[in-house]
């Protein structure tokens, strides 16, 4: 089933129209641009961010806090509120631009096309509700008639999500669950309708190191088994060294460098992104910290944003914004720098 399916004509929606796109992609965003107004000034949240999925193809989005990692995914599943707007771009999914739709075509998509697991739990969670009254929700929103009864079908989705005794859960409400049950229960809801593209916002902060590779493990294993794509946000390296196949590195709300893992990993281009290699603790060797901070998003810089705080900041980069550079199998940078890249161990 595609987006199409679930959104007959959407194509013809004004600001939402079917375009073709290279086989194999799955979501394209191009120049997403969000903006905050408020008493401070206009904060550039997020400031032409160009990437995309594949099918089948696990992406991470990282970079330092702040950064715009989760007001970027936000703005693709259409869930940033006031005073947050987005004012330019596409997020093509499945040939239908999601920032064309509204209200309740984007609902439609979100959940059945789309499963989104945010970063802590409760927030998705209903409190007041019995959690299979929220499993038999998703299913009457989105007209979705079992084989079985909405029951069954929860219980399956919870036992496949690792949880034994599925009915003392489903008869329980949210606030009796332990943060890493929580968590199962919310991927079992967004993989409960079999969506295309699971988009993962920092699913295990607040939990235990063991749980959070656990939960890690689960999802990726939940979406590779079933040919899934995944955007996966994290500000961990090591998460995206073993759990992704491409990484898109953020800074000041725009893409600096991506590509595929290994090559940015290894082969760092951008000067950002080996200070946020350098800084992952490494076992026996003292801690390296991020020196600086991010630019002030409401008098943004002109030229590279990270110009501040790079140590080979040169003439050109407090005025003229770095095109992009593409190396090797499609790494690609936007930094004023040509020099080879430096091997960060
Ligand atoms: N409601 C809001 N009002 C004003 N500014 C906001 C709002 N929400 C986010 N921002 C700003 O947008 C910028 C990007 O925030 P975002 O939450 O996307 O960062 P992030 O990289 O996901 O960080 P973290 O890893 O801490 O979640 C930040 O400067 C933040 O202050």
């Amino acid at each position: 089933m595609t987006a199409r399916d679930v959104l007959p004509g959407t194509g013809a929606l004004p600001g939402a129209p079917a375009t073709t796109q290279p086989a194999g992609r799955l979501l394209e965003v191009s120049g997403l641009t969000t903006r905050f107004d408020t008493p401070d000034g206009l904060v550039h949240a997020v400031n032409g961010v160009d990437f995309h999925v594949d099918r089948a193809e696990i992406v991470g989005v990282v970079g330092e806090s702040g950064c715009g990692k989760s007001v970027t995914i936000r703005s693709i599943l259409g869930l940033v509120r006031p005073p947050g707007r987005v004012v330019d771009g596409t997020a093509m999914f499945d040939g239908v631009d999601l920032l064309g739709l509204r209200g309740a075509q984007l609902r439609r998509l979100r959940g059945r096309q789309i499963g989104f697991i945010a970063q802590n739990p409760f927030s998705a969670l209903n409190p007041v509700l019995r959690i299979h009254r929220q499993f038999a929700n998703i299913m009457a929103a989105h007209g979705v008639r079992s084989g079985g009864t909405a029951r069954d079908r929860a219980r399956t989705a919870l036992a496949d999500v690792g949880i034994a005794g599925p009915d003392r859960v489903l008869d329980g409400y949210p606030h009796q669950l332990s943060g890493g049950m929580a968590q199962r229960v919310v991927i079992a809801m967004a993989m409960l309708l079999d969506p295309a593209l699971v988009v993962a916002d920092e699913p295990t902060t607040g939990l235990d190191l063991t749980v959070q590779r656990q939960i890690l493990d689960l999802i990726r294993g939940l979406v590779q088994q079933h040919g899934r794509s995944m955007l996966l946000v994290t500000h961990d390296l090591g998460v995206v060294a073993q759990y992704c196949d491409r990484v898109v590195v953020m800074y000041a709300g725009k893409v600096i460098e991506h590509g595929a893992v290994r090559d940015v990993l290894n082969t760092p281009r951008h000067p950002y992104t080996q200070a946020l290699i350098r800084a992952v603790p490494r076992p026996g060797q003292p801690l390296v910290h991020l020196t600086g901070r991010l630019p002030d998003l409401v008098d943004y810089p002109r030229g590279c944003p990270f110009q501040a705080r790079c140590p080979d900041a040169f003439a050109p980069c407090d005025h003229v914004i770095p095109e992009a550079a593409t190396v090797g199998g499609g790494q690609t940078y936007w930094c004023h720098l040509s020099k080879e890249p430096e091997v960060v161990r």
